[in-house]
């Protein structure tokens, strides 16, 4: 208690101000330390704005330290929708060759000063953009459910995660170092651990703030400055980190924001000034990207789909095994990566498992994801709506069973009608051969699928291109090392699903990827090592 008056008593300072009741409560949940559903199901603050208020006017384009207002009257324009609503929430202004170029300039002038900064300095910026972050954590987490549809509840995770993320690479700023090694006669060697440059970041719609984060803290930890370019579909947030960057005192450009699609994404790739890609996106993506870095030999970070087993062994607890499920499939409406979607149950606790697991999904609250009850906003948009609903025809086509859910829904509330809601699905009666066990549906579908021994789980399991993630759920623990062991899976979860801590590497195996984000591994991935050989004696030559 005595450490939660002295934060409120900063935040007063801070401030000249008193604090209200809705900071008391913001203090008390960060006093907590790592976030966790515990902290943001308990906040009950009151909303600034509610869904179908909010009008986004200002550029979202951001280089040179400011945002850019795009005058160039050829330039692209295209609606972003908010999806708790249907309606339009902003224009986005795409950018072509010329911002692209200016962007990339402005991260170059960036990097030649932020590189030459010491370890601790590069921190202290860092910090501060991390208290910045959690100062505006409820701000952002409201525009990120506006231009996401998620509900309240997760995107404030999410605005903690990219906090902690932040936090945690400033961290490893102040220990980066290099090797020395002892060679004959005197001669040594060291090694430095170098940045690489302009790095770009790309990503995807389903965690705009915390990919924007988990892509940027890494890179500019090791010295490097960032161009990061959001999904057109949810461009409203990467531009608040990079005002907070900026606010924090980092160099002009050393966080740029373009806006736009394909195109832009495409010159952004080819810049002969940008010297490595970081793509958060699907596999056919993820394969363009990896072709564009080639002609440039430009390292990539790959954080691509998944089609994630679950496998739950009748000795589990199985009310811990049924959270984990509705944990691996429903976060995000099912927009989630890593997601668990095939989740494979022993068949001797089939039906208690399906009981248990669809009574609760049917009590999901699904409405207006700005209300701090609801548990399920709006899928991203209504093209994906459509996709998500289109693969369970086709599972029932296929013979798979629907036990609840997978219908349009339609809020009571009449500003939501035009939403892109819908009720999430399970699904019993599932084969290895369905489609929507083989493909990533994205959605809040989840196929429940029998097995009965460990082998025939495991092959299974493995039975896919991609490799993501995987979990399994079991009381015997000789038994949960030997399965996670045999798993084809970058990120693995024994008796939990889809935790994220910052300080460990995610990624995948296979299809699903290629290197990391997040824990002290990342710093490999943006940065590179010099070798510097002395010699303490005469030049041996052979000549
Ligand atoms: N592994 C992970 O960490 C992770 C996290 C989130 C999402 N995802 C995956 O992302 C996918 C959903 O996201 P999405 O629909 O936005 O993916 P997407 O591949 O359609 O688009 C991702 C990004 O790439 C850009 N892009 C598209 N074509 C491009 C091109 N030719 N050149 C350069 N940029 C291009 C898009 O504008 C967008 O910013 C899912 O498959 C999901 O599994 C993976
Ligand atoms: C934090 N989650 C929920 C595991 C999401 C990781 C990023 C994948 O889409």
């Amino acid at each position: 208690m005595a450490g939660l008056i002295r934060t409120l008593q900063q935040i007063r300072c801070e401030r000249g101000s008193k604090f209200s009741v809705r900071e008391m409560k913001m203090a008390l949940l960060s006093s907590l330390g790592t976030p966790g559903l515990r902290g943001a199901l308990y906040y009950t603050g009151t909303r600034s704005s509610s869904s179908g208020t909010l009008h986004i006017k200002e550029p979202l384009n951001f280089w040179c330290g400011g945002r850019v207002n795009i005058k160039d009257v050829k330039a692209k324009s295209e609606p972003v929708y908010e999806p708790a609503t249907g309606r339009v929430l902003c224009q986005l202004q795409a950018c072509g060759a010329t911002e692209v170029d200016a962007a990339v300039r402005s991260a170059r002038a960036a990097f030649t000063v932020w590189s030459k900064l010491a370890g601790m300095e590069r921190a202290r910026v860092m910090l501060e953009a991390a208290r910045l972050i959690e100062k505006r954590r409820e701000e952002i987490a409201e525009i990120e459910v506006v231009n996401n549809g998620k509900s309240i509840t997760e995107a404030r995770l999410d605005v903690d995660s990219a906090r902690l993320c932040i936090e945690y690479f400033a961290g490893q700023a102040t220990v980066l170092s290099g090797q020395h090694v002892q060679l004959a006669g005197g001669s040594f060697a060291y090694t430095r651990r170098e940045p690489l440059g302009v790095c770009v970041g790309i990503g995807a719609w389903n965690y705009p703030i915390q990919i924007a984060a988990w892509k940027s803290a890494p890179a500019i930890a090791c010295g490097n400055s960032m161009v990061f370019k959001p999904s057109p579909v949810t461009p409203a947030t990467a531009v608040l980190l990079a005002e907070i960057y900026s606010q924090a005192g980092a160099p002009e450009g050393l966080f740029n924001v373009v806006q736009g699609g394909v195109e832009t994404g495409s010159l952004l790739c080819h810049h002969p000034d940008v010297a490595k890609i970081s793509f958060t996106g699907s596999v056919p993506t993820g394969k363009k990207i990896m072709e564009m870095a080639s002609r440039g030999v430009k390292p990539v970070t790959l954080e691509l789909g998944g089609k994630s087993p679950v496998i739950i062994f009748e000795d589990s607890d199985l009310e811990n095994a049924v959270r984990g499920a509705l944990m691996a499939n429903f976060l995000s409406q099912g927009q989630v990566c890593s997601n668990g979607t095939r989740v494979f149950v022993q068949s001797s606790i089939v039906p208690q498992f399906l009981k248990e697991v669809v009574r609760r999904t049917k009590a999901i609250l699904i409405g207006d994801p700005l209300l701090e009850e609801t548990r399920m906003g709006a899928l991203v948009s209504k093209p994906h709506l459509e996709k998500v609903l289109g693969y369970v025809d086709q599972a029932k086509k296929e013979g798979a069973r629907v036990l609840c859910g997978g219908e349009p829904f339609i809020p009571t509330d009449p500003k939501l009608k035009d939403g892109y809601y819908m009720t999430p699905c399970v699904l019993d009666g599932c084969t290895d051969d369905m489609t929507c066990v083989k493909e990533e549906i994205f959605g809040p579908v989840m196929s429940v699928l029998s097995f009965d021994t460990e082998d025939e789980v495991l092959r299974r399991a493995n039975d896919s291109s991609l490799g993501l993630a995987a979990g399994v759920f079991t009381k015997d623990i000789k038994r949960a090392h030997r399965v996670i062991e045999n798993l084809q899976a970058g990120s693995c979860f024994i008796n939990n699903y889809n935790i994220t801590p910052v300080e460990v590497p995610f990624g995948g195996y296979k299809a699903s990827g290629i290197g990391r984000e997040n824990g002290q591994v990342t710093i490999e991935f943006y940065s590179q090592l010099k070798t510097v050989v002395v010699e303490m004696g005469d030049v041996d030559s052979l000549f």
